[in-house]
């Protein structure tokens, strides 16, 4: 997959507006963490069983859902810088290959559409906007068009520093209609700055866990995790999953590796509630190691991206079955036929 891939980098790159491009591939500040979270998982080695039956490997999960790969979709923003469909293209990708999909709060395809596009449930992402009430509504909407859960990105109370582009005319070139699309209709009209209005909240607190699962009256999964205390304080705050992720190297740069942070994670929570994570997912063979670990669920960020920047919905979907394809071989060749047969013990550090 990784040839495959780098393919479709390529051709996304020369496919999307320069500034886009610039705006999807940025990590935030010197960009080590962006760098360091696809290596990281090489950090891990395989210690794989012989003689096991692995004629039929399968990758379905039941995770808020049923879902036939554990590898998702993760909740990136502005789809519609990628191909004229946007985020209707990306649903209709997870839709075929069975994937969970998770669409972002700054959607830039009404919520309604999207989830038309999806037989099933699919996960909405929760940013808290400086209007609390906006936030609501986006909330009650995606809940009404058939979200199973609520993802709640905790490590957002603001934006990371991004270095600008020299030659950028703007940092992320979309149009309003583009980038307001769930939310024209809540804005003041009294000639004031919308984004002023759906900028991140940097008050959220624990509690928040709590008032989104009644507002949606769905499960919240607390996204952005790192550390197993604080995945402990989500459970106890209400949460019913944690999502070990550095925000793709995008937030605090120099935060830990998901390959690093995922199994203190893992151990903190104990089977309590699921574990999920992305970070430089990048084959088969790194889903494998992060599921070895304890996620039920491995999400690609970046490479989704890409495909669809390449290829609309055939290269998402091919990203995302070309990545399931890649999990089912490998976990074949370590002798495990399904999800529930991984263990910790598959695993050791280099
Ligand atoms: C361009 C871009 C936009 C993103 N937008 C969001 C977002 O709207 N909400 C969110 O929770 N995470 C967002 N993320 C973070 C992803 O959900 C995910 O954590 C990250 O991309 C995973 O790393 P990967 O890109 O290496 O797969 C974004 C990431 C990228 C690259
Ligand atoms: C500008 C909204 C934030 C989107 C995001 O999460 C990201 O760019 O990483």
């Amino acid at each position: 997959m990784r040839d495959r891939l780098a393919e479709i980098h390529d051709r996304a790159a020369q496919a999307v507006d320069p500034d886009a491009w610039h705006y999807l591939s940025r990590g935030a500040a010197d960009g080590l963490s962006v760098s360091e979270a696809e290596a990281a998982w090489a950090h891990w080695r395989l210690r794989p069983r012989v003689l096991r039956d692995v004629s039929r490997v399968d990758t379905s999960v039941e995770l808020f859902g049923s879902w036939a790969t554990p590898i998702g979709v993760a909740p990136t923003a502005f789809h519609g810088l990628l191909t004229a469909e946007g985020e209707v293209a990306t649903a209709a990708a997870a839709q075929r290959v069975g994937a969970p999909m998770v669409l972002s709060s700054r959607s830039t395809r009404l919520i309604e559409d999207v989830a038309a596009q999806i037989d099933g449930p699919w996960w909405f992402q929760v940013y808290l906007m400086r209007d609390r009430s906006i936030t609501d509504r986006l909330i009650e909407r995606a809940a009404a068009a058939g979200a199973s859960a609520m993802v709640l990105t905790g490590d957002t109370p603001y934006v990371g520093y991004r270095a600008p582009n020299p030659a950028a005319a703007r940092p992320i070139p979309l149009t309003a209609e583009q980038s307001l699309v769930n939310v024209a209709d809540y804005l003041p009209d009294d000639g004031s700055d919308p984004w002023e209005s759906i900028d991140q909240r940097p008050d959220q607190t624990l509690a928040d866990i709590d008032r989104i699962a009644r507002i949606a009256d769905l499960p919240v999964i607390v996204k952005g995790v790192l550390r197993g205390d604080d995945a402990l304080a989500c459970l106890d705050a209400g949460a019913e999953g944690v999502w070990v992720s550095n925000h793709g190297g995008r937030q605090l740069d120099r935060a830990l590796p998901t390959a690093v942070a995922l199994p203190e994670v893992v151990r903190a929570v104990g089977g309590a509630a699921p574990v999920l994570a992305d970070g430089g997912i990048r084959s088969g063979l790194d889903a494998l190691t992060a599921l070895a670990l304890g996620a039920q669920a491995v999400f690609a960020g970046r490479p989704v991206m890409w495909g669809l920047a390449a290829d609309g919905v055939d290269g998402a979907t091919e990203v995302l079955g070309g990545l399931t394809d890649e999990l089912r071989h490998v976990m074949g060749l370590a002798g495990v036929n399904s999800l529930a047969a991984l263990e910790r013990s598959l695993v050791a550090p280099a």
